[in-house]
């Protein structure tokens, strides 16, 4: 076993984009990450980038320290019993990224293992995920290390577990919802005559600058939204017409009903293991 070899179990839609982000600013050296997944053809593509890949994830457990679980929350059952066996306290410390199962589940699975709550978005891939950190008492020794690792990656907050639902929709299913805004604003610029890839470029790049704006001015988006807004003009025309259709309404009300399905599937889960 390496101690930097990393094990990604369950290598689909998030696993490859932590995968890829993992590689490409060179924080692991491809061999030193480990990508399983049931049937291996599809992930063929890393293999070729040098990653190791398997359809094992006992062989990967063996080879590594970080253990990232990346698989959706049923079939998290069958590798936790896969990987049980090969866990060793002095080795191993287990990253969750699932959705709405709980540390505590983890340990009742395997034992008193150090267990990181990790809530990452698909922007991992790219180096600019937010990502969501929980730690266990046991987790607490390596806490720098896995913030090291994520900051690499983006950003990191670590907030109380029991924000983790939150934090889910906010961050993780956030990157859905502001693609939904840049596609609805790239639609609105075609329909006034753009070209649709002139106006994506445009809406994208203007969501990176008003991000960028809130991040380096550390100011509220009233502020900023104030230098735009010229009296009478067409600035508050437009905003003051989205708020009648509903705008910031809709958008919280989709963060409650995805919380909320959080919720409803996590009881579900736990009714059925019952
Ligand atoms: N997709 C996202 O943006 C985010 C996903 N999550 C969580 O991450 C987890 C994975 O989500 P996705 O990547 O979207 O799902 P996915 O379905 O794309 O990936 C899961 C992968 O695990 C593989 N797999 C299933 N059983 C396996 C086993 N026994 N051994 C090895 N591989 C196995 C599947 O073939 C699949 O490729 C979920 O629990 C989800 O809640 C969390 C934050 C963001
Ligand atoms: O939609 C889902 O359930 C997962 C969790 C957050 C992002 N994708």
């Amino acid at each position: 076993m390496n101690n930097s070899n990393v094990a990604i179990l369950g290598a689909g839609n998030l696993g490859i984009a932590i995968a890829e982000g993992l590689v490409s600013n060179g924080q692991f050296k491809p061999e030193n990450v480990f990508v399983t997944r049931r049937n291996t053809k599809s992930i063929q593509f890393l293999k070729d980038k040098g990653l190791q890949v398997t359809n094992s994830n006992s062989e990967a457990v063996k080879q590594c320290r970080w253990i990232m679980l990346c698989v959706q929350p049923a079939q998290l059952d069958n590798v936790l019993n896969d990987i049980k066996p090969h866990l060793n306290l002095e080795q191993h410390v287990l990253l969750s990224v699932i959705t709405g199962v709980t540390i505590d589940k983890i340990v009742q699975s395997v034992g008193d293992f150090p267990i990181v709550r990790s809530m990452p978005n698909t922007a991992i891939a790219v180096q600019q995920s937010m990502t969501c950190l929980a730690f266990n008492d046991r987790a607490s020794q390596v806490e720098q290390e896995i913030v090291d690792i994520f900051n690499c990656l983006g950003e990191t907050l670590i907030i109380e577990e029991e924000l983790m639902a939150g934090a889910t929709a906010l961050c993780s299913s956030g990157i859905a919802f502001n693609m939904r805004f840049i596609r609805a604003a790239t639609q609105g610029g075609i329909q006034l005559g753009l070209d649709a890839e002139d106006a994506q470029k445009i809406a994208v790049q203007v969501s990176k600058g008003a991000s960028t704006l809130l991040a380096v001015n550390e100011s509220h988006p009233e502020q900023e939204i104030d230098k735009v807004t010229t009296p009478e003009g067409c600035t508050i025309a437009g905003l003051n017409e989205m708020e009648h259709q509903g705008l910031s309404s809709a958008v919280i009300k989709g963060l409650v009903t995805s919380f909320q399905r959080i919720q409803i599937l996590k009881e579900q889960r736990e009714k059925e293991s019952a």
